[in-house]
């Protein structure tokens, strides 16, 4: 089995920056277990996501902002990850830099092996639509398309954008089906948002965000908006695609979200301050808040 660096990556310096000394050992735990489906060309990285030294800041002089200082986290490949935080401790602002939505100020963030720091803005945006699901809190579902039309939309642009790999009409409408259908929702495609409960919407638009099969779902909130037991509903798919191989990042203020999480990361004022791993986490199923 290939290994990884972890242990050797994580500088003294930034172990006593996190002040968990378990984080070396949390972290090989995750790319050992995704490390055994690696090895060779066309296999998939074993580590899904690497940040070191990481940072952001917005504006300049006295309205100066930095969201995030000095970050190292890394994420094995089939990871289910939960990023929790007080109100302004740099939560989205990781999610977006992973997601490619904003770059890095400093530090290097690389996701399956590959640096973000020089993608130009067309790359960028390929990385954005090609290898990122983003799920939102408020869900973002074109209110005028039906939920098979929403999600076939995104599976549209992205291979009227991928040259040589465009899939058929009919192929489209068949991944787009498998997609509702793995969020249990084949049987609401042809209904509207707005007639959709919220947490039916929510499962839409994770459905839209995998049927482009991306390497790396990124969830921000994805259960803000709902009440305990469609949130739950939402937390039992985004289980259930983890399980099936999908490596998920879930940015909460919920702390009872982390009982599913193989890791949970704890960020405060722009800094990780500490990363725990659960040996076995609790199914979706017999969460409650
Ligand atoms: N575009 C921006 N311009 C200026 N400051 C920003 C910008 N985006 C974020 N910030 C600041 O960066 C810090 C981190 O924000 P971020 O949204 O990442 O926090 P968060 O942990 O996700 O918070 P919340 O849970 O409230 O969404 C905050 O102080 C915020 O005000």
């Amino acid at each position: 089995m290939r290994r990884h660096d972890h242990g050797s990556s994580a500088s003294p310096a930034s172990e006593a920056k996190t002040g968990n000394a378990a984080r070396v050992d949390a972290e090989t735990d995750g790319s050992e277990r995704a490390g055994a489906e690696t090895g060779g060309r066309g296999e998939r990285e074993e580590t899904a996501v690497r940040l070191r030294g990481v940072g952001k800041s917005y504006g300049k002089g006295h309205t100066a902002v930095e969201a995030l200082r000095g970050v190292d986290l890394t994420i094995g490949t089939g990871e289910l990850v939960v990023l929790l935080g007080p109100s302004g401790s740099g939560k989205t602002t990781l999610l977006n830099l992973i997601g490619g939505i904003e770059p890095a100020s400093a530090g290097t963030v690389e996701v399956a092996g590959r640096s973000l720091a020089g993608l130009d803005e067309d790359a960028r945006t390929a990385y954005r639509r090609d290898a990122v699901g983003f799920v939102f809190q408020f869900f973002n579902l074109v209110p005028t398309l039906t939920a098979m039309e929403n999600v076939r939309l995104v599976a549209e642009l992205v291979d009227g954008e991928r040259g040589g790999r465009r899939a058929g009409r009919g192929r489209r409408r068949e991944r787009a089906r498998e997609a509702l259908e793995s969020v249990g929702l084949a049987g609401r495609a042809d209904h509207f948002p707005a007639q959709l409960s919220g947490g039916e919407q929510q499962r839409v638009a994770i459905a839209r965000a995998i049927a482009k099969d991306p390497e790396l779902l990124l969830c921000d909130e994805p259960t803000g908006a709902l009440d305990l037991e469609t949130g739950l509903g939402v937390l039992r798919v985004l289980q259930d695609l983890n399980r099936r191989g999908r490596t998920v990042l879930v940015v909460t203020h919920n702390a009872a979200i982390a009982a599913i999480a193989h890791r949970v990361v704890r960020m405060r004022s722009g800094e990780v301050v500490d990363v725990a791993t659960r040996a076995v986490p609790a199914d979706a199923g017999e969460v409650a808040w």
